[in-house]
């Protein structure tokens, strides 16, 4: 287990403070020891970072190519941010031949000057201490450098950690640096040449660079490491490369580069900052296999240092990743015929993984799509649930990284998804379909591990899925992020309906700000953008002549309004008037998708939802409207021995995930969801969906019940209308133009099942009650033991006396109750359950004619109703339909 207190485990914040309290310490003219680090190497990097935060010495990182983000090397990013100053960079960006003779003369002058160096003189506060202008931009700092404005140096005068023996710790000295041969004078200090400040961090280098590099050449770069390579495992076994084998490497290829440039274009030495880009590849060819090894300890590491919900997110994320292959070998089916693809120029290594999906032909948003997509036009698409609009937008992305296969320096693909469950789920759909062209998707979405995040956004994927909010955190904090991000080819917003609900939108609209504040001005066609959802065209209100060019450039300059006009008005389109294909019928909703609605009161609800749990077993999934609701309805289930998983946004997201993949995983399961669950989600084979309580809108009904049939598959949407929700019903019936006619309902089976349904309620009830009390008593207890109080006997009896016996009694009674009532119910759900009229001893013909076949038969025998064979609501659903009309 790795020490978390090391400087690889310390966020980039904390050793920003720890960075600032060092100067500090200048400033309070008195001398403090900072916090004592045990392990050396610790302290060495400790010392290293903060001196290589202000004077970044020459690194080979600075000069490979940004991949997307990752703690920026500082010339990387100081020439982003300033390329005018490279002449006056100090180290990084100095000319290689000039540096060289510098270190070349400082070496030969270090032992000297070292032993030359006098202690302390003086009070540092009476010394000529200058401001020192701060770049605008310092790696690690979160370009939150407010805190260090007021930094002072001064010229002559090196600063050293020594040990204090005092406190054990170490202490921020002071020195004078003299030069050779030139005896110590009091008075140094104070007439110390008052040159512009030290020009390492700002953009000035004059005749104090001699200084700067003398001071480097004092420190003994061998014994540090840098900070970024610094792993446990490493220093344990002698594998940290030491920051003078990197800076003595950085000066060589420094200097061939210089060369090479030099050469070849005639460039100046002030332009050289680095090789080539073609070096920088095969240089990272070549150690892509060692860091392919870093990678893996670190993952190692972080996960052992994060929270432990986080690691098992992972572990899931991992999980999901080899569901998402959804195949264990690589060996197509060769009956399965793709040619259909062929018309729209598929990729052959994306035919391939079709082929392995079993997809042969396109649906049919992704017939009348891929022409256009693949042709590079912006769309904006409509089209039922489950239709396979993912693959709309997702094979153009690929069939692009497929095409120009190699390392990119920025991401080819976003996709911005409103929920972290869709966001995983599309992610897991795209990397099947990049099983042979080996694009990398990631996904980054919020309840997950940060850190992590930031590491697969370093390694520039191909493709990035993300929730707004978790995306908008890591890359409005990041410039080089910020950067590539206006380089993606493709913008995806998946479900774009949804984003425009409250919480997405802000940070929709300032991604998309931050995507087209260069993009947009360039005249070459950079990005493709795709807006979907399945009910675009309801929220939208939005017909093609308001896709006109000049009505979209109207929409941009107005503030949000969070409608669909103003998502598409702020997306930045580069086509002057995007494809608009909408392939959804007037409502929506799949073809494949029968409906139906249960009348019912309301507090028969449960009455109803358990017969159809247990008339029609399957894969069901039941939308309430609250999470109140779901807590009540999950223990129920449970006690009447029903495999019930429940979904909503306050459950932590390693649980969503574990009760996603359990429910997917399992035939007969119920999940009790909120409308978390309504969008997106793709769980094969939902068998019905029941709509528990109404849902607030025509959209959400159509979206609900878009979790079954789907992908041409049939399924069942059961609304459960009470008295008082018949307005709302009438209402959504016209707004979706349809008529949804009854399911027949066995009245004397649901009063069969009563029985059962009240005593679990009753149960759970009595269980809730208890638990109450005995954590109010547990939280007053502890309460009161904290503040050293003592409870009042009124307040809380104790078992001593009369009042607590009494209530003590009466919990155990409880208890007691509890027990008996539990294993009444366990008794009556053992037992099958006959028919109106008929005997469980004696069989009569009564009014099943076929009854004792029924009830010997084995094998289409219902589980709980023994004179009832195995039906499917779905069937039963369409015979009533049928017969009504
Ligand atoms: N061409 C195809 N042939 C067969 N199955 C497909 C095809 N394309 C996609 N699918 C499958 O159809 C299912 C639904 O696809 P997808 O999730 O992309 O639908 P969607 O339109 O995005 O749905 P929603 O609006 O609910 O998010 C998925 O399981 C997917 O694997």
């Amino acid at each position: 287990m790795p020490n978390k207190k090391t400087p690889r485990h310390q966020s980039q914040k904390q050793q920003q403070r720890q960075l600032l309290a060092s100067f500090d310490v200048k400033r309070r003219k008195t001398v403090t020891p900072v916090k004592k680090i045990k392990n050396p190497v610790v302290e060495a990097a400790n010392e290293q970072w903060a001196d290589m935060t202000m004077n970044p010495p020459p690194m080979p990182a600075a000069n490979k190519p940004a991949a997307f983000g990752g703690a920026p090397s500082p010339s990387t990013q100081e020439s982003k941010k300033r390329p005018q100053q490279h002449q006056s960079e100090p180290a990084s960006s100095a000319p290689a031949s000039a540096k060289k003779t510098k270190r070349a003369k400082a070496k030969k002058s270090a032992p000297q000057q070292a032993a030359e160096e006098s202690s302390t003189e003086g009070e540092e506060g009476e010394w000529d201490w200058k401001d020192v202008t701060m770049p605008t931009y310092i790696p690690g700092a979160d370009n939150d450098i407010g805190g260090m404005v007021s930094l002072q140096e001064i010229d002559g005068v090196n600063c050293a950690w020594e040990d204090d023996e005092e406190t054990g710790g170490r202490t921020l000295k002071f020195h004078k640096a003299r030069k050779a041969g030139k005896p110590a004078q009091k008075s140094d200090a104070k007439q110390a040449k008052r040159t512009v400040p030290l020009a390492r961090i700002t953009s000035t280098r004059d005749d104090s660079d001699e200084e700067i590099d003398n001071f480097y050449d004092t420190v003994d770069w061998d014994s540090f490491v840098a900070v970024d390579d610094y792993s446990e495992q490493k220093a344990e076994t002698g594998e940290l490369v030491s920051i003078g084998k990197l800076m003595r490497e950085a000066e060589s290829e420094l200097a061939e580069a210089n060369v090479a440039t030099d050469a070849d274009e005639g460039q100046s030495d002030d332009d050289v900052v680095g090789p080539s880009g073609s070096e920088v590849e095969e240089a990272e060819e070549g150690e892509e296999d060692e860091e392919d090894e870093e990678e893996e300890i670190d993952e190692d590491e972080d996960e052992d240092a994060m929270q432990v919900d986080e690691v098992e997110i992972e572990d899931d994320e991992e999980k999901d990743d080899t569901m998402a292959a959804g195949f264990e070998d690589d060996v197509e089916d060769p009956d399965v015929d793709v040619s259909a693809w062929d018309a729209f120029g598929v990729h052959p290594l994306l035919q391939r993984a079709l082929k392995h999906l079993g997809f042969t032909t396109p649906s049919e948003i992704q017939s009348k799509t891929l022409y256009h997509s693949m042709t590079g036009r912006d769309i904006i698409g409509a089209a039922e649930t489950g239709s396979g609009k993912t693959l709309a937008f997702g094979i153009p992305m690929l069939q692009h990284i497929s095409e120009n296969p190699g390392k990119w320096t920025a991401p080819t693909g976003l996709v911005l998804t409103p929920t972290r469950e869709l966001a995983i789920q599309v992610k897991n759909h795209l990397k099947a379909m990049a099983r042979f062209s080996r694009a990398r998707v990631v996904v980054i979405v919020g309840g997950m591990s940060q850190p992590k995040q930031e590491r697969q956004l370093n390694t520039c994927p191909d493709i990035i899925i993300a929730t707004p909010g978790r995306f908008w955190d890591l890359v409005s904090t990041n410039d080089v992020y910020l950067n590539q991000l206006r380089a993606i080819k493709f913008l995806a917003i998946d479900e774009a309906d949804r984003m425009l609900e409250p919480g997405h939108f802000s940070e929709l609209k300032d991604i998309f700000k931050a995507l087209n504040e260069t993009a947009l001005q360039e005249t070459e066609r950079r990005r493709q953008t795709f807006v979907f959802s399945a009910t675009l065209l309801k929220d939208m209100q939005l017909n093609k002549r308001k896709l006109s060019p000049k009505a979209m450039k109207r929409m941009q300059g107005k503030p949000e309004s969070g409608t669909m006009e103003d998502l598409i008005g702020r997306v930045g389109f580069y086509d002057k008037q995007p494809l608009f294909i909408d392939v959804t019928r007037g409502d929506s909703t799949a073809r494949t998708l029968v409906e139906t609605r249960i009348d019912c009161m309301a507090n028969e609800k449960d009455h109803y939802l358990y017969y159809f749990l247990m008339r029609y077993p399957g894969r069901t999934l039941v939308f309430v409207n609250s999470i109140d609701s779901i807590r009540r309805m999950l223990p129920m289930l449970r006690l009447l021995q029903i495999n019930v998983f429940g979904l909503h946004a306050q459950m932590e997201q390693r649980q969503r995930l574990k009760n996603v993949d359990r429910f997917r995983d399992t035939e007969n399961a119920v999940m009790v969801a909120s409308d978390v669950a309504a969008r997106g989600l793709d769980i094969p084979q939902v068998d019905y969906v029941i709509h528990y309580q109404l849902p607030r809108s025509g959209d959400l009904y159509v979206h609900r019940s878009g979790r079954t049939a789907r992908a041409s598959n049939e399924g069942l949407a059961v609304m459960m209308v009470s008295p008082e929700e018949r307005k709302l019903y009438y209402k959504m019936c016209a707004k979706l133009d349809k008529d949804i006619s009854p399911f027949p309902i066995d009245l004397d089976l649901i009063g069969r099942l009563k029985p059962r349904v009240d005593l679990a309620r009753d149960i759970d009830l009595r269980e809730h009650k208890l638990n109450k009390i005995s954590h109010e008593r547990n939280w007053f207890k502890k309460n009161a033991a904290e503040m050293d109080i003592e409870l009042d006997s009124d307040f809380m009896p104790s078992s001593d006396d009369e009042r607590g016996s009494e209530i003590n009694r009466s919990e155990k009674q409880e208890k007691m109750h509890i027990r008996t009532a539990k294993s009444r119910l366990n008794q009556m759900l053992s037992k099958k359950i006959m028919g109106r009229g008929i005997s469980g001893r004696y069989l009569s013909s009564g009014i099943i004619s076929d009854l004792a076949d029924r009830l010997l038969d084995q094998k289409d025998a219902h589980a709980v109703f023994s004179t009832l064979r195995k039906e499917s609501a779905l069937e039963t659903a369409k015979l009533k339909t049928d017969n009504l009309k």
